[in-house]
């Protein structure tokens, strides 16, 4: 089977079950390998915690999430992308992305969510299954380092290396995949800890 044209393959990351594989820095394991809410890990270790939901409307989900969500080919989606703000600075860019074939019945507070955090309704739900954390390094390229630099705007870093992780979750008969970019504030917010123990 031939190769993907490179610009593919550059919008797709290599999504993997080994974080040691990605070489992050050190101190990104431990949140990266989070089974717990990430959105309590954020909230332990800042004063203040904000989700700021950027959008959640219909779209076409991403050509490397087709298949993880059950999905033969890329296609249309409800899809959330929200900044998760630490005492106001973005930590955490998160893309979740919903099969149109999900029901209310499979995902009923999802809709509405807004400014709550989605894992709010997620951990704590007895219907909800979590499924295998995977790990993948972003290129510049990747849809998902794009978005979450135009969503820092003027404060984007210079081109770093994203990390980021995804999961899969299912409640009855519905998917739902949050894909979690971590962005270089994330490295100081672990540094202060380190430094508060
Ligand atoms: C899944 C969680 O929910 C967080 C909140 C999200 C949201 O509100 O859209 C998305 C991803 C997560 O970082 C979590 O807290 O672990």
């Amino acid at each position: 089977m031939s190769a993907p044209p490179r610009s593919a393959s550059l919008r797709q990351a290599q999504w993997q079950p080994h974080v040691l594989a990605l070489n992050a820095p050190q101190g990104y394991v431990p949140w990266l390998t989070e089974d717990g809410s990430l959105t309590a890990r954020l909230k332990a270790h800042s004063a203040s915690f904000r989700v700021q939901c950027l959008h959640q409307r219909v779209e076409r989900c991403l050509s490397d999430e087709a298949v993880a969500i059950g999905m033969h080919r890329p296609g249309r989606v409800w899809e959330r992308e929200v900044l998760l703000r630490c005492d106001n600075t973005p930590a955490v860019f998160a893309h979740t992305v919903v099969p149109m074939s999900a029901t209310a019945a499979d995902w009923p507070l999802f809709s509405a969510l807004g400014e709550r955090s989605l894992g709010t309704t997620l951990f704590g739900d007895p219907l909800v299954r979590r499924g295998v954390l995977e790990f993948a390094r972003l290129r510049e390229g990747h849809p998902l380092a794009r978005r979450a630099r135009a969503a820092l705007g003027p404060d984007a870093p210079d081109a770093h290396l994203l990390y980021a992780r995804r999961c899969l979750y299912q409640r009855r008969r519905g998917s739902l995949l949050v894909t979690e970019v971590f962005l270089p504030a994330v490295l100081e917010l672990i540094k202060t800890s380190k430094n508060k123990r």
